[in-house]
């Protein structure tokens, strides 16, 4: 697809010219405002299945750090919430900013957290392929996890610590045997509402499920995560990867439902 990116060129502000439907009537993040979601009682708990998750690899695409599942059966799956059937995990990223001032994609009235975890699940249930979920309106369900400044969380540094191996754009390497269970908040009430990817192609296909408790990242554990570079090996111009998030969009007269008072 076009080159887009986070800078002054090609970032979010310029994304419409080749992604029309950013301008579109779900697209994503946005701000959550608590007093005006809706509590509904109906909502059933989200429930996280990722105990016979396979990990893949760790990569630098050249927007964000990503760790791939394995998700050709339903093993690692989500379900319930606002979801109508089990939604599989195939790959969770991170979004986060330069300074400590902002990095979330999603904020809440207003505030914005140094990071935003991702963990992207496809319905594989009504879809033959990950592609096709991706393009369809009910097709993928992201969780969203909030990341505070705060102690270092013990099992992201599993993570932090394999960045130095993905410093580039295009790089790959082994990533088995990690279970993202272990960066879930204790508790996981949380709003939802229907959205879109937050990057292009801005695909109007994401149904959120935002957790509103946060984990916690250290100092030391954000410096790693901007020792990245959004830049492949062999360019000339080194350009540390930050700030790779896209402001909130207009909420177009969406409801945002919460599944606590
Ligand atoms: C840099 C490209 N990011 C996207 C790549 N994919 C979409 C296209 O794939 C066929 S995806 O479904 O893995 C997701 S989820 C996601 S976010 N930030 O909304 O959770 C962005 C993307
Ligand atoms: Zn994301």
């Amino acid at each position: 697809g076009h080159k887009w990116g986070y800078g002054e060129e090609d970032g979010p502000s310029a994304w419409h010219k080749s992604y029309p439907i950013a301008q579109g009537t779900r697209q994503s993040p946005i701000n959550i405002v608590p007093e005006e979601a809706v509590y509904d009682s109906r909502l059933p708990a989200i429930t996280i299945s990722y105990d016979n998750c396979t990990s893949l690899n760790i990569s630098n695409n050249g927007h964000s750090v990503v760790v791939e599942f394995e998700d050709m059966d339903d093993r690692s799956v989500i379900q319930g919430g606002p979801l109508e059937n089990a939604y599989r995990l195939k790959q969770f990223h991170f979004h986060w900013g330069g300074k400590d001032c902002d990095g979330s994609e999603h904020t809440v009235s207003g505030k914005t957290y140094v990071s935003e975890l991702h963990l992207v699940h496809w319905n594989a249930v009504r879809y033959r392929t990950f592609g096709e979920a991706a393009a369809a309106p009910d097709g993928l369900a992201v969780l969203g996890i909030f990341m505070e400044k705060g102690d270092g969380h013990r099992d992201l540094h599993t993570i932090t610590d394999a960045l130095y191996m993905v410093k580039f754009k295009g790089s790959v390497a082994n990533f088995k045997g990690f279970n993202p269970k272990c960066l879930l908040p204790s508790n996981l009430k949380f709003w939802t509402y229907p959205g879109s990817l937050t990057t292009p192609p801005l695909h109007e296909s994401v149904t959120w499920i935002v957790l509103a408790e946060p984990i916690r990242v250290s100092d030391k554990q954000m410096t790693k995560f901007r020792m990245l570079l959004f830049s492949a090996e062999e360019e000339e111009q080194r350009k540390r990867m930050e700030n790779n998030f896209r402001p909130p969009q207009p909420l177009k007269g969406r409801t945002v439902r919460a599944s606590f008072k």
